[in-house]
């Protein structure tokens, strides 16, 4: 099969080097000209541009996008669509709304998949969890590339109509949030408790046969080996966001309780500002019920 593949990021060239090595041409492009020479050295046939690309698949165009999510979808699928019809497939490999997808399924001229993709960077050598929505035929006629690009057969599958493999990623993520953040407290624990631990050899003892063994461990496991047991100058800053948020946002609407994502979350945003105001709020009420004494900034 030929693919063309368009972003040749962290994931996107992880996409192209699966493929090609398991047999199929890929033709590749990115706005970054290093990222297409770079695809080109593994062995992907270069595009200069969308437009490009699509010449250079001929009839029944099967691509792949791995650009960021958002308005990089938008402009792709753009300059796409006047070289699409209705037997090409295009999949969405990126964190996409789930909500948007579908609306871009509705006006792609294409077959449109989209697929949640689990696994990170580090899936280079093993291969990703995909989760993918959308027509059944544009799914089977795709399944070679996702044998190539997933762990093998078991690793993907269609979770069903448009969207849904969009929103089963965004669950994912949120589920994600909440582990990170239950180790996150455990290990917190064991750093200010009562005993003085290793912590790298607590995860290591974890991962070895105890019930909450698990990928994410093996990261903190790696965390302490590289940053040491106090995570040296790691910052309590923690970036990204969006997938929770439409995850929480989804159970408001769902009205599903989802009270550890939601707290997972809210950690996120509380670490992105050292000052406060609930905090220093909350301070100063101490006084007016209690004539508890205030703390001030510069004390
Ligand atoms: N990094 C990760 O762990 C994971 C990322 N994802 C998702 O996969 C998608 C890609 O992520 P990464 O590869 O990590 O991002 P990245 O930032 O490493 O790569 C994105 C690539 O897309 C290119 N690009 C941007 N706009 C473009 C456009 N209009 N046309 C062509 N190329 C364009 C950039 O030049 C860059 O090479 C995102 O939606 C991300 O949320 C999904 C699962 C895991
Ligand atoms: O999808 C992913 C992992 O499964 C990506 O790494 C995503 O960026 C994680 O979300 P956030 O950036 O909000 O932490």
């Amino acid at each position: 099969m030929q693919l063309g593949v368009i972003g040749l990021g962290r994931m996107g060239r992880i996409v192209v080097d699966r493929v090609l090595d398991a047999g199929h041409e890929v033709v590749a492009f990115d706005l970054s000209e290093e990222a297409v020479a770079a695809a080109a050295d593994a062995g992907a046939e270069p595009a200069d541009s969308v437009a490009d690309l699509a010449d250079r698949l001929g009839d029944d165009k099967r691509i792949w996008l791995m650009v960021p999510a958002g308005d990089a979808v938008d402009a792709t699928l753009d300059d796409l669509d006047p070289h699409l019809d209705g037997d090409d497939v295009v999949v969405d490999g990126g964190n996409s709304h789930f909500e948007k997808s579908v609306r871009r399924a509705e006006a792609c001229s294409a077959a449109y998949l989209d697929c949640g993709t689990s696994g990170g960077p580090a899936g280079a050598e093993l291969g990703f969890s995909l989760m993918i929505g959308g027509p059944q035929w544009a799914y089977d006629e795709m399944t070679p590339v996702f044998d190539a690009v997933a762990t093998g057969p078991a690793g993907h599958d269609r979770m069903g109509e448009a969207g849904s493999g969009h929103y089963v990623k965004m669950v994912h993520n949120g589920v994600e949030y909440a582990l990170m953040q239950a180790y996150g407290e455990g290990f917190e624990l064991l750093a200010e408790g009562r005993y003085d631990l290793d912590l790298e050899a607590v995860a290591r003892t974890w991962n070895n046969g105890a019930v909450i063994r698990s990928w994410l461990l093996e990261l903190c496991e790696e965390a302490f080996r590289e940053e040491g047991t106090d995570l040296g100058d790691v910052d309590d800053h923690i970036a990204g966001g969006s997938t929770g948020t439409w995850t929480v946002q989804e159970a408001l609407e769902q009205e599903v309780p989802v009270p550890l994502i939601y707290q997972s979350l809210a950690e996120r945003f509380g670490s992105r500002a050292d000052d406060r105001f609930s905090r220093r709020l909350a301070n100063r009420l101490r006084y007016g019920f209690g004539r508890h004494e205030v703390a001030r900034k510069d004390e």
